[in-house]
């Protein structure tokens, strides 16, 4: 089968074209490049540039290929932009993917996996949050994500492709042998930028630390890149198996502050880490825990690295490998 993976010089992409690969599937990648990097994605793997919202090119690539299934990490994806910018997210976010689903129908693809967010929730105030939380995105990155949701499962209905939306946590880490990690774009992340600041090539403030939260500062479910990509082989062996129309949260369902995670990055780096408290940040919810009951207990998905310490330690490594 091959697998066709949207988005794939990204950081969540190209790791999938490495987990796709590693476990011998044939993979063709696409990306514009608009924000990817080209040198992530193995050289043996077939790369073709390309905006998923050019739709005869990618019925092309999908004939040509004899794409089966497709990873759809393709989109943009930061929150500050989308407010400032809300065209770009439904151009690129909504009618991107649905030039994409159309061609992927007609192409005779028989399953499709999406990357939808934890940002569909809003500012939920249940905690670790279920899949059956309401849809209430406070931001267009959220509003774009939660109306392709939507397409997804009108299409689905409609002419039969069968789909996942994987609702991410904060998606944080590398490869564990360092073949990719974090490496384009601007540098919001909260572990990336920390593990930055350490290695003395950012500067680093804690955006608020009067949340009503056990220590003041925002929490979140940090989850492995290498654990996330896993959901989606799993996920794409159960849609090959006849599954259809998944919704499914992916986080460990364990909640760490910004504390938390400077501590982490402190005893990774071995030293302390100048952070200052900041202002808040528009827009930041003060905790968002997944609820990942159904993926793990339905879906066999076993996690292998949910200590933050080797979440932090692994983004360290490949920091400074990257030099700066
Ligand atoms: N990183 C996170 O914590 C997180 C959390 C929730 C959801 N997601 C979602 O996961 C997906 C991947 O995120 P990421 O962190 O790897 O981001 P990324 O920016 O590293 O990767 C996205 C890739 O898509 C490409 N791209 C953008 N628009 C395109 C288009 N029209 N046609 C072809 N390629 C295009 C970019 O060049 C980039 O390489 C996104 O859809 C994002 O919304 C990420
Ligand atoms: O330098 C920094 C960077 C971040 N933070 C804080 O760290 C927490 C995590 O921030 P991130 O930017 O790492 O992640 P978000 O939770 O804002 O966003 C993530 O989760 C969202 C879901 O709500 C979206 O899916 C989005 O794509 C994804 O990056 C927030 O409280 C933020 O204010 C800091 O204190 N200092």
């Amino acid at each position: 089968m091959t697998v066709l993976v949207t988005g794939a010089a990204g950081y969540i992409g190209s790791h999938a074209v490495l987990a796709l690969a590693d476990a011998g599937h044939d993979v063709v990648a696409v990306d514009d490049l608009s924000a990817g990097t080209r040198d992530l994605i193995p050289a043996a793997v077939p790369f073709v540039q390309a905006d998923i919202a050019d739709e005869p090119t990618m019925g092309a690539i999908l004939r040509d290929h004899r794409v089966r299934a497709v990873l759809h990490f393709a989109g943009s994806i930061s929150v500050g932009e989308s407010v400032r910018d809300p065209l770009r997210y439904y151009r690129n976010n909504v009618a991107g993917s649905a030039a994409l689903l159309a061609a992927c129908v007609d192409a005779g693809v028989r399953s499709l996996v999406f990357s939808s967010t934890a940002a569909v929730y809003g500012a939920p105030d249940v905690t670790p949050i279920p899949e059956t939380a309401q849809l209430a995105p406070i931001n267009p990155y959220g509003a774009s994500k939660a109306m392709t949701e939507r397409t997804l499962a009108d299409v689905g209905a409609a002419h039969g492709l069968r789909w996942a939306a994987l609702r991410y946590f904060n998606v944080a880490g590398a490869d564990p042998q360092l073949r990719s990690g974090q490496a384009g774009g601007e540098v919001t992340h909260l572990i990336r930028r920390a593990v930055m600041a350490a290695l003395g090539r950012a500067s680093f403030a804690i955006h608020g630390d009067d949340y009503p939260t056990p220590d003041g500062t925002c929490v979140r479910d940090y989850v492995h890149v290498t654990d996330l990509v896993a959901a989606h082989l799993t996920v794409l062996d159960a849609l090959a198996a006849g599954q259809s129309a998944l919704t499914l949260n992916v986080g460990y369902g364990q909640g760490a502050s910004v504390r938390d995670v400077v501590h982490a990055v402190e005893r990774a780096a071995g030293h302390k880490l100048d952070a200052p408290i900041g202002r808040r940040r528009p827009g930041d919810p003060p905790t968002l825990v997944a609820d990942s009951t159904r993926l793990r207990r339905d879906f066999g998905w076993t996690p292998r690295f949910e200590d933050l310490d080797t979440i932090v330690a692994s983004a360290l490594a490949w920091e400074r490998k990257r030099g700066g």
